[in-house]
């Protein structure tokens, strides 16, 4: 290797390195005074259809090499940091950490926010209801294993919003002590995890061995790190963050296993130009109320993209999103007609990555 040409490099990194802090330093000047005006004007600090603005505007100017995927990372992650600057704000999220959930509430609102572990769905939203957090974060479907229902029950139930999806592909690891796998005599997991890795076990003759379902994969993760011959179901992180070898990663039987996620919090967000809705729909006991319901749709231009029916205390409710924001021109109308059989959970900028 040419020292040189090495020392050379590395000399113009650490000026660009100085020039970058300056302008992020000069930018957070910028935030703070958002964060000063916002503070008098009551309005919300995390503006994630301003979020993807800047971003969508980055990646048309950007001839780089950054693609999308870095840009955002990379303008995410100052985001949080701006935010933080502007207001902390807890997030708090269905642990314990490590967990799939914490995994999507770290992904958006970055390294330095304070998170609170919750553990369960129920808590979460009475956390952000009693104001002790901002923004909770919650499972809402599963590919393999459809909607959460405790999630649907906690919208019906509280007058919170969503305010942002968050889509991960979801991928299980095999992780344990023991260096052969005949020699494992119970499996850690939760009951969906161990459904979603069906075909796994059965390859290696571990369907037969005891299956002890417990709340959440990473604390199977913790009781297999501490117990010989027992193994977890578990996410990578969990298995990493209780020492645990993992012996299988990518276990799962379907490759685009994903879950959806929903941040919640107490306002509305504006129209980005590419939100979806998420309203809960208590039909009325008449024939042809859905298929009214589901014409006028149809006749707005409204795209549904998801339609799924839920049962509440006996009465059954319809879960639905559709392209658009309740704000829209086409969207209002409806929502105004229907307003006694609707409740809207929130418009919010549309995730890439879809389930
Ligand atoms: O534009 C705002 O409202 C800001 O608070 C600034 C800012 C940013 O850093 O650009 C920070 C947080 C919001 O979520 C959106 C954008």
């Amino acid at each position: 290797m040419n020292e040189h040409g090495l020392l050379d490099l590395r000399n113009k990194l650490d000026s660009i390195d100085e020039e970058l802090l300056k302008l992020i330093n000069e930018r957070m000047e910028v935030v703070h005074q958002v964060g000063v005006l916002k503070a008098k004007s009551g309005g919300a600090i995390y503006r994630p259809e301003r979020e993807k603005e800047i971003i969508d505007r980055l990646e048309t100017m950007n001839s780089g090499k950054l693609n999308r995927a870095a840009i955002e990372a990379l303008f995410l992650e100052i985001f949080a940091i701006s935010r933080n600057l502007e207001l902390p704000e807890n997030v708090a999220y269905l642990g314990p950490e490590g967990s799939f959930t914490h995994q999507a509430a770290e992904g958006r609102f970055g390294a330095m926010s304070s998170y609170v572990s919750i553990a369960s769905i129920n808590g979460i939203f009475r956390e952000v209801d009693t104001k002790k957090a901002k923004f909770g974060v919650v499972p809402i479907e599963n590919s393999s294993n459809g909607i959460v229902t405790d999630t649907i029950n906690c919208l019906n139930k509280y007058n919170l919003k969503i305010i942002a999806e968050v889509v991960l592909d979801i991928h299980h690891t095999f992780a344990s002590t023991c260096d052969k796998v005949q020699d494992i005599k119970r499996i850690y997991s939760k009951d969906i995890a161990f459904e979603q890795c069906r075909k796994f076990l059965a390859n290696f003759g571990l369907d037969e061995v005891e299956q002890i379902p417990i709340e959440s994969t990473t604390k199977a993760a913790k009781l297999a790190a501490k117990e010989p011959f027992s193994a977890a179901i578990c996410p990578h992180v969990g298995a990493k963050l209780n020492n645990l070898p993992i012996l299988f990663e990518n276990i799962e039987d379907k490759d685009n296993n994903k879950t959806r996620f929903f941040i919640i919090s107490d306002f509305e967000n504006a129209q980005s130009g590419n939100d979806k809705t998420s309203i809960l729909v208590e039909f009325p006991d008449r024939q042809g109320a859905l298929v009214e319901f589901l014409t006028d749709f149809n006749n707005s231009g409204i795209n549904l993209t998801k339609i799924k029916s839920h049962i509440v205390h006996g009465n059954s409710i319809f879960f639905i999103d559709f392209d658009g924001h309740k704000d829209d021109e086409n969207v209002k109308g409806i929502l105004e007609k229907h307003k006694d059989t609707i409740k809207v959970l929130g418009s919010y900028v549309k995730e890439i990555n879809d389930i």
